[in-house]
C-alpha cells in the first residue's frame, strides 16, 4: 500500500487556554479522498488550515502533521511556502472571493504557474490552455481573457481548480468547495474533482457539512464534533452502520439541505458548544439521547478494525436511527 501523503497524529489547536481542535488524527493516501464532516464550528477548517501552516498568528499547534513523510509542525515559513501551492493546493468555498476581481483569469493561472514551476513564456500560455481545458472551461481562447465577474460561480470554481492543479500537487485540500454553488453545478464540480483525482492520483481532504456530498465523493470519513474526531470509517461502513450517536443524528437530519450555520439539527436539540463552554467529559453528552453517568468521563477514540469511535454507548446496526 502506498505511503500516506498526509499523516496527522494528535493534532491540537489552542487559542490561549481554549482547545479549538483536540487530538485529531487522520491520514490520506494517494488517490484517496477523506471527508471531514460536522456542523459549523466543529473545527474542520482549523484542521485544514493547520495542514498548510495557515493558522492565525495567535493560535498554537501541537501534535504532528507529516506531509509526504516530512514533519511540518514547527518548521519555518520558507519551508511551508515551498510546500504550499506546489505539493499541496487548496480550494475554498467562494471562488469569487479567492480570485482577484481585476485580473483576467488566464493571467491569474499564469502567475500561479510562474511562481511554482520553471515554465516560462509560450510554455506557460500552453499550460494555461491545457489546464482550462482539463477543468472543462468551454471556448478557452475567449474565456481565459475574462474577468471573474464575467464568468458564473461554477466556471469560477473550475478556474480555482485549474489554479490549484497548476503546480501538479499531490495533495488537494478542498474546504466546502461546492457549498456556494447550486445543486446541478455542485454535482458537475464534484464529478470534475473525482475525475481529476483519478487521473492524477491525488490525495484529497474534502471538508463538507453535507452528507450527500460525502456519499458522492468520500473513500473515508472523519466525523468531527466540538474540535474532535468522534467517528471515522470507510464511507460504506459509516453509512451502513454509523455507531456514534452524533453521526446518526447527522444522518437523520441530513444537515446539508439549506440549514444555516448555528441552527439546531432536527434530530437533536442544542448546538455545538463554543470552545470556551465545552462540558466536562464527552462534548456531545448534553445533546445525546444515550448519555449516561459514564459520559462525565472523556470517551477515548477506540479502534475496531477499520473504524474508530469515541463513545461509551455506541449504537449498532440493529438499533433504530436517532
Ligand atoms: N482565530 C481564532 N481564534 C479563536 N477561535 C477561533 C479562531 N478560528 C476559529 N475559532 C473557533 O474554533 C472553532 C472551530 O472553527 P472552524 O472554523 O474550524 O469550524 P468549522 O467546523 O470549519 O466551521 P464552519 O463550517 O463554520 O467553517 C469555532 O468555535 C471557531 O469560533
Amino acid at each position: 500500500m502506498a505511503a500516506p501523503v498526509l499523516d496527522v497524529t494528535g493534532l491540537s489547536v489552542h487559542a490561549g487556554r481554549n482547545a479549538l481542535v483536540e487530538d485529531v488524527s487522520l491520514s490520506v493516501r494517494p488517490g484517496e479522498t477523506l471527508c471531514l464532516v460536522g456542523e459549523s464550528g466543529c473545527g474542520k477548517s482549523l484542521t485544514c488550515m493547520s495542514m498548510l501552516g495557515l493558522l492565525d498568528a495567535g493560535l498554537t499547534v501541537g501534535g504532528s502533521i507529516r506531509l509526504f513523510g516530512a514533519e511540518i509542525v514547527g518548521v519555518s515559513e520558507s519551508v511551508l511556502n515551498g510546500l504550499r501551492g506546489s505539493d499541496v493546493a487548496m480550494i475554498f468555498q467562494n471562488p469569487m472571493v479567492s480570485l482577484n476581481p481585476v485580473k483576467r483569469v488566464g493571467a491569474q493561472i499564469s502567475e500561479a504557474i510562474i511562481e511554482h514551476t520553471d515554465l516560462r513564456g509560450g510554455a506557460v500560455d500552453r499550460r494555461v490552455a491545457e489546464l482550462l481545458d482539463q477543468v472543462g472551461i468551454p471556448n478557452v481562447p475567449r474565456n481565459r481573457n475574462c474577468y471573474p465577474y464575467q464568468l458564473s460561480g461554477g466556471m469560477c470554481q473550475r478556474v480555482m481548480i485549474a489554479m490549484a492543479l497548476a503546480c501538479r500537487p499531490r495533495l488537494l485540500i478542498a474546504d466546502e468547495p461546492t457549498t456556494a454553488l447550486d445543486v446541478t453545478i455542485q454535482a458537475q464540480i464534484l464529478r470534475l474533482l473525482r475525475d481529476i483525482q483519478a487521473e492524477l492520483g491525488l490525495g484529497v481532504v474534502f471538508v463538507t457539512h453535507d452528507l450527500g456530498v460525502v456519499a458522492e465523493i468520500a473513500d473515508t470519513v472523519s466525523v468531527m464534533y466540538a474540535g474532535r474526531v468522534v467517528e471515522s470509517a470507510p464511507v460504506d461502513m459509516l453509512f451502513e452502520d454509523p455507531r456514534h450517536p452524533y453521526t446518526r443524528a447527522l444522518m437523520a437530519s441530513r444537515i446539508g439541505f439549506g440549514r444555516m450555520p448555528g441552527t439546531a439539527l432536527d434530530a437533536i436539540g442544542g448546538t455545538v458548544p463554543a470552545p470556551s463552554a465545552r462540558p466536562k467529559g464527552c462534548n456531545f453528552a448534553p445533546r445525546c439521547h444515550r448519555a449516561g453517568a459514564r459520559c462525565a468521563q472523556d470517551p477515548r477514540l477506540l479502534r475496531d478494525g477499520q473504524r474508530s469511535v469515541a463513545c461509551h454507548f455506541p449504537e449498532t446496526g440493529s438499533e433504530a436511527m436517532a
